[in-house]
């Protein structure tokens, strides 16, 4: 089995050893016994996933390896049936009872977006979305609101998403999230102080479901120093090209990020701004990450990342949740997202 356990001795020759065995590295730079091997054989960003050398053939687990590899590499990983169906479906009929119950005063009703202009309109200028890091809290599409918040299609099919605390306070999400399979796998990430910040049911809804643009998770989600955000993105159904599957840029998650919403100063006109810009990234770049019902899609807090309009009839549910790994990691008190009194960030490993 794949642990932390297995410290093999750091090779000066990496390429010849195999790769068995691993630990995230969080950039301790020289200090750290392995960096030069990280740096020669894995890549040159400060924040990077160590790879460790077992020494023993027993301790092989070579296809988790690999898969650590690949995301090492990629930015991102796939992990195809990591949820059953029925967790899927007990997701998806909690989030029904949840909508079913659903009161959003009409000066609430804010329309989510991650186009930055839309962004400081919208969410920016709502307390409704700033406060919402502790609660259970509705997010709609755009163009489903009339400019008195009024629903113009019928509520359930207007919601763009839940957030931003589901997994401390519905007990269906709270269980998945710290359900022993996603423990097993923090652990095996070599995550020691994992909490989660903040988690999403995206809805992505048939016809409607709007684009997600562009974006690294850190943008939103900063830490000091980088490489301490990880997303867990759960498919609740297929999703496909068709109805909006997410888009990456393999290995974009190397070179730091270039934005970041921070809370504005007080007295601005919108509580959230934009510091520099998101480049224009080619198309080309990205590749679709289709994934049937149940699986896990890994994505590091520095990776580009997108998701296209669902033009589609069939929507495409997701449950996604963030975690920090907060050894040694200092959480920016810029970030929108701030932990409460109420919420503080709840350890993973409970
Ligand atoms: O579900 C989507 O379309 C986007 C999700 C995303 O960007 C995330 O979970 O970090
Ligand atoms: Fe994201």
């Amino acid at each position: 089995m794949l642990g932390q356990g297995s410290r093999g001795e750091a090779g000066s020759q990496p390429c010849r050893a195999r790769v068995t065995s691993w630990c995230w590295c969080w950039g301790l730079g020289s200090s750290c016994p392995m960096a030069s091997v990280t740096q020669h054989h894995i890549q040159k960003g400060q924040n990077c996933f160590l790879l460790l050398y077992a020494t023993s053939p027993e301790d092989s687990g070579e296809e988790q390896s690999s898969r650590l590899f690949q995301f090492h590499k990629d930015g991102f990983l796939v992990l195809e049936q990591f949820f059953s169906a029925e967790e899927c479906d007990s997701m998806r009929s909690q989030i029904q009872r949840i909508v079913a119950g659903m009161e959003v005063p009409p000066h609430c009703r804010t329309a989510f977006s991650t186009r930055e202009e839309e962004q400081l309109q919208a969410q920016g200028s709502s307390d409704y979305f700033l406060t919402s890091g502790d609660k259970i809290r509705f997010f709609f599409e755009k163009g489903v609101l009339d400019e008195k918040g009024n629903f113009l299609i019928p509520k359930e099919k207007s919601i763009s998403k839940i957030g931003h605390a589901l997994h401390a306070y519905d007990p269906v999400f709270k269980q998945i999230t710290h359900s022993p399979k996603v423990q097993e796998l923090g652990r095996k990430l070599g995550l020691e102080k994992p909490v989660v910040v903040q988690s999403m049911y995206i809805f992505k809804q048939p016809g409607i479901g709007g684009e997600v643009t562009p974006h690294q998770d850190a943008t939103f989600l900063h830490t000091e120093p980088l490489g301490r955000i990880l997303g867990f993105w759960i498919a609740l159904e297929d999703a496909t090209q068709e109805n909006g599957c997410l888009w990456f840029i393999p290995g974009s998650h190397t070179n730091g990020i270039t934005r970041r919403m921070v809370r504005a100063a007080s007295g601005a006109s919108t509580c959230v701004e934009f510091v520099g810009s998101e480049p224009a990234y080619d198309d080309k770049q990205f590749i679709p990450l289709p994934i049937s019902k149940g699986g896990l899609i890994l994505i590091h807090g520095e990776v580009v990342h997108k998701s296209e309009l669902n033009s589609s009839e069939s929507s495409r549910h997701a449950f996604t949740f963030h975690v920090m790994e907060a050894k040694g990691t200092t959480w920016s008190k810029e970030n929108w997202l701030q932990p409460t009194p109420e919420l503080p960030f709840p350890s993973l490993y409970t």
